[in-house]
């Protein structure tokens, strides 16, 4: 048996179990993931985290400083991602909590690249990077790249796939259909699915600069929740309407709370609050 401390923490109610490993000696496997997210038999979570320097993770970006604090993220079936935008601020809090960093604005290294991250009065801002239309210019013109089907819409409905380091699909719901009534127990179908599979985020215009949406995440199911699919939310609407210039700033509804997006020259902002709730041991079955 293997016995491991645990931090359970949540950024807008997208939850995740952190693992300090802060001499880099644990090894997780997708077992361990599995159970450690587990609602009934283990701790309970939309992802891990685990928190080690880079140098400690075989598969860091090459070139990331060995020293650097490294968001070490897997999604509840024990599938590795690039990047969590909710997880980076559950991981930034871990870290100031815990005297592990000190200053308002410091980097954290993850799949996707290094991450710059400073205190706001929300919570955390992150810089998310650079983003792509996997599509271009020319999948906007269309109205996306992807069909969408979702069980309780009445016909497929055209998706945005947008890249922020992991895959995303964006689907205005049409107001006929209640963003509520849409039945995401099961996987929307996305058509073509992408090789890695993709995160599908349904958005509804809430007014200018506001929208809310609900996500189905890539290895986890549906949560209330998801940092990267807001702002790839807020992206695919900003393209669809001519990347306006003067609509820069978002507000992201979820299920579990408030986002804000900011749209930079060429990456994009997102921030919001990080929770730590309880911390505890736990042992890993054998
Ligand atoms: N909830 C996260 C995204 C987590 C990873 C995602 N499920 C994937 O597989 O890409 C967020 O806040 O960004």
């Amino acid at each position: 048996m293997t016995t491991i401390a645990f931090v359970k923490g949540h950024g807008t109610r997208n939850d995740f179990v952190l693992v300090p490993d802060l001499d880099g000696e644990l090894s997780l496997g997708a077992e361990d993931v599995r159970f450690l997210c587990d609602r009934r038999g283990g701790i309970g979570g939309d992802g891990t985290i685990r928190v080690v320097r880079a140098g400690a993770v075989e598969d860091a970006p090459a070139g990331t400083d060995p020293g650097l604090w490294f968001m070490d993220y897997r999604n509840a079936d024990g599938s590795v991602a690039e990047m969590c935008g909710n997880g980076t601020r559950v991981f930034a809090e871990y870290l100031r909590a815990n005297g592990l960093v000190e200053e308002s604005t410091f980097d954290i290294g993850t799949r996707a690249g290094v991450r710059r991250i400073e205190v706001v009065p929300s919570g955390y801002a992150v810089d998310l990077g650079g983003w792509q239309l996997v599509g271009g210019a020319a999948a906007v013109e269309r109205g996306g790249d992807a069909l969408v089907q979702v069980a309780g819409a009445p016909a497929p409905m055209p998706g945005l796939s947008l890249d922020l380091g992991n895959p995303h699909t964006v689907v205005v719901v049409p107001p006929e259909v209640g963003l509520d009534e849409l039945d995401l127990t099961r996987a929307p179908l996305v058509e073509p699915l992408p090789g890695e599979g993709t995160n599908v985020e349904l958005v509804r215009a809430v007014g200018p600069g506001h929208i809310a949406m609900r996500v189905h995440e890539r290895g986890v199911g549906e949560t209330e929740s998801c940092g990267t699919g807001a702002a790839a939310a807020a992206l695919a609407i900003w393209c669809w309407a001519g990347r306006p210039a003067d609509q820069l700033d978002w507000l992201v509804d979820v299920p579990g709370g408030r986002l804000g997006v900011h749209i930079g020259d060429r990456t994009v902002a997102l921030s919001g609050p990080a929770e730590l709730v309880a911390s505890g041991t736990v042992e890993l079955p054998a």
